[in-house]
């Protein structure tokens, strides 16, 4: 670890940083800032949840000049909320120096966007759509930019921005510099780093695993109607501060949301169906804590970071091993502890197999969830409760009840009574949700040969063809 006060940087940011909480650097912002303030173009990855937002921030923000009201600096991020939280975060490391970041992506009114960038932000972060409708429109120019950032530039490929990407970096003076941050880092990745970089160094924080190991990660083998009730029977044990719970399909994430309301949890889902309004909504209510369950596409996966996450779930088995990655790190967040629960189908065992070889690390197996332990999980919630009351000390109006009660019970019928009634009972509503297939393309049985569209296949051509697919951008709309 290194101190920021090591790293070169103004009074200014140390101020902010010190504001903001941080002690220390990070292995990765050790190790960036200093490159990022030479100037140089840099790639750089380490894993979720470790700072790289304040890696590429600080730099940014340290190298803007005061002496123009031109827009300097702009970062690339592939989902609206990510570009809302990146731009609050180089506020927050702003502030001080009076650097002002402005968030532009799509849903939002444009007209209300147009009025603040005529304020001057000298910062923008943006949705490679929206930013290239402004670009179109003429009311952001690139001209004056001389940083720029591509935060998650794997998932924006991958989401098939890549044209608008090239489209908005030819607009950009080739006297840039260009930083690029992933916790994953795709070979495709490369093409776009030459193209767009001159000669980048490449940062990458060793890890033995790709993933936190302050994350506990689990597996659960299930058919896919036990699904839902495995969820309910999680959350009942498990109670998690709060949690996402991440659906393959918009449609599945509006079906479970609904399913879980049904049975009495505080549920809402977000995915790339919804108004953004709606999508600000639910994200401003998961982090105040008023709902504690989100329900999420793969929208919510990359680059959240909400404090308090304690559990991930992945009722749908990722599509690959670097949206696990990412999913997953949605919890376990500057050192904090999380646990990640995966449900595999019985057909998908070979995809979360493959899963652990491409994060070098084994999941857990754990058994199905049985009703005495959610029953235990429960009884445990509520004494938790029932202590943390004790603890705030904050019940003087029923003392004199309390009292009276005593006189004519004892107090351990008293307090067992009570305790029954803090305790949920589990919900048994019944919820059906509509069949979603195993993911495609994982191995049935047989590990020799295997079906797909009906054909037989050996590993190897799978292999291929699945390598090939692979190249291709992903087919399910988040
Ligand atoms: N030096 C630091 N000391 C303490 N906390 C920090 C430090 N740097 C960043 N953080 C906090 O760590 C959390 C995670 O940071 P950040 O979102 O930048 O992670 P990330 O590496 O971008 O993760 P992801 O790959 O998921 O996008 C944030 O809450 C951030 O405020
Ligand atoms: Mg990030």
């Amino acid at each position: 670890m290194a101190q920021f006060t090591e790293l070169g940087l103004s009074s200014a940011l140390l101020e902010s940083i010190r504001d903001m909480g941080f002690e220390e650097a990070t292995p990765i912002q050790a190790q960036t800032i200093p490159i990022a303030l030479e100037g140089r173009d840099l790639l750089g990855q380490a894993q979720t949840g470790t700072g790289k937002t304040a890696a590429f921030g600080i730099p940014l923000i340290e190298k803007l000049s005061l002496d123009n009201d031109h827009i300097q600096g702009i970062v690339i991020t592939p989902t609206r909320e990510l570009a809302i939280q990146v731009a609050e975060e180089l506020n927050r490391m702003g502030q001080y120096k009076k650097i002002w970041a402005l968030p532009i992506y799509g849903g939002q009114d444009i007209q209300r966007q147009i009025r603040s960038l005529k304020k001057r932000p000298q910062i923008i972060v943006g949705t490679p759509g929206r930013l290239k409708d402004h670009i179109q429109r003429r009311t952001i120019r690139l001209h004056t930019i001389n940083q720029v950032v591509l935060d998650e530039a794997d998932e924006m490929l991958q989401m098939g921005f890549i044209e608008d990407i090239e489209e908005i970096l030819s607009e950009i003076p080739a006297q840039r510099q260009t930083l690029l941050f992933s916790a994953t880092m795709p070979k495709d990745i490369q093409a776009l780093a030459n193209k767009f970089m001159v000669n980048p160094m490449v940062v990458k924080i060793k890890s033995k695993e790709a993933t936190m190991p302050n994350i506990e990660q689990h597996y659960i083998e299930m058919t896919p109607a036990q699904k839902f009730d495995i969820l309910c029977n999680l959350l009942d044990i498990q109670s998690p501060e709060l949690a996402i719970v991440f659906g393959r399909t918009r449609k599945r994430v509006d079906e479970i949301t609904e399913g879980l309301n049904k049975r009495g949890y505080s549920a809402e889902g977000i995915h790339g169906d919804m108004s953004q309004a709606r999508r600000d909504t639910v994200i401003h209510r998961f982090r105040e804590g008023t709902i504690d369950i989100m329900v999420a596409t793969d929208v919510a996966a990359r680059g959240l970071d909400i404090s308090g996450v304690t559990h991930v779930y992945n009722f749908d088995i990722p599509q690959d091993p670097d949206s696990y990655v990412h999913r997953i790190g949605r919890t376990g967040r500057a050192g904090r502890a999380g646990i990640a629960t995966t449900f595999v189908a019985f057909g998908e065992i070979e995809h979360l197999r493959n899963i652990e070889r491409a994060t070098k690390k084994k999941m857990i197996h754990q058994p199905v969830p049985t009703l005495s332990e959610v029953i235990t999980g429960q009884q445990r919630f509520a004494i938790e409760k029932l202590l943390e009351a004790v603890e705030e000390n904050d019940f003087h109006v029923y003392v004199e009840l309390a009292e009276e009660l005593l006189e004519h019970t004892d107090s351990v019928r008293l307090l067992s009574a009570a305790l029954k009634l803090l305790t949920k009972e589990p919900n048994k509503t019944p919820i059906q949700l509509s069949e979603d297939p195993p993911l495609a393309g994982s191995w049935k049985g047989n590990r020799k040969t295997r079906k797909v569209k009906g054909k037989s296949m050996t590993a190897k051509q799978f292999q291929g063809k699945k390598r090939r697919q692979g190249k291709k951008k992903r087919k399910v709309k988040i």
